[in-house]
């Protein structure tokens, strides 16, 4: 369920005075409604739906080699301090039967990265469902990110990056596969 806009808006303004800041300063003025606007598309993966968004791009094919997508950049907020974390996802599959689209790879990933999360959470939601879109027979995802609230604030550290990984299927069970995968994502960069 999403508040409306204005109530969104308002809120921001008690926020803005909380800061101790005049939201009816000229520069302000705009402010909560632009924050709103923002917030909202920021979590904007609440008012979608996977099937929706997949919108049956799945096609059949004999292909049944490994497929990699890498690089798939993110912005995501995280749900302890509603700051930024940014980084890139890579995504491998094992089809059979059938692939998907590619663009969906990325759509899918913003559906589940625009929302309050963590980055553990958010690595396994992308793999669930691209799992239950192509019932593929394994769905590897690594995400690596950085986090604005170890950055900005809190412990302050620049340079550290957080790699998550998810394997469901044959990249769990075997171990040439994962690192097939993890060898086709290490390289060209
Ligand atoms: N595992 C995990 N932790 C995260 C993620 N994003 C933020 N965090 C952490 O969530 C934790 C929240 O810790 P708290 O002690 O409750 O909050 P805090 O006092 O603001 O913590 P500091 O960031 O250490 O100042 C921090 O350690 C953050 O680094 C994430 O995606 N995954
Ligand atoms: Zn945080």
């Amino acid at each position: 369920m999403s508040l409306p806009l204005d109530d969104l808006a308002d809120h921001y303004r008690t926020i803005i005075q909380g800061l101790g800041e005049n939201p009816e300063r000229e520069g302000l003025l705009d402010t909560p409604m632009r924050a709103a606007k923002a917030m909202q598309f920021l979590t904007r993966g609440y008012q979608q739906d996977l099937n929706e968004l997949v919108n049956n791009a799945v096609f059949e094919s004999a292909m049944d080699e490994m497929v990699v997508i890498q690089d798939i950049e993110l912005y995501s907020m995280c749900e302890h301090h509603m700051l930024p974390f940014i980084g890139k996802c890579h995504i491998a599959y094992l089809p059979q039967g059938k692939v998907l689209g590619l663009s969906k790879f990325a759509r899918i990933v913003d559906m589940y990265a625009r929302r309050l999360q963590i980055q553990e959470n958010l690595t396994r939601q992308i793999a669930e469902a691209i799992e239950s879109v192509t019932h593929a027979k394994g769905v590897a995802v690594v995400i690596e990110a950085q986090h604005m609230c170890m950055m900005m604030r809190g412990v302050e550290k620049q340079n550290s990056r957080m790699k998550t990984s998810m394997m469901l299927g044959q990249f769990r069970k075997s171990q040439a596969t994962r690192s097939e995968f993890l060898n086709l994502i290490s390289s060209n960069r």
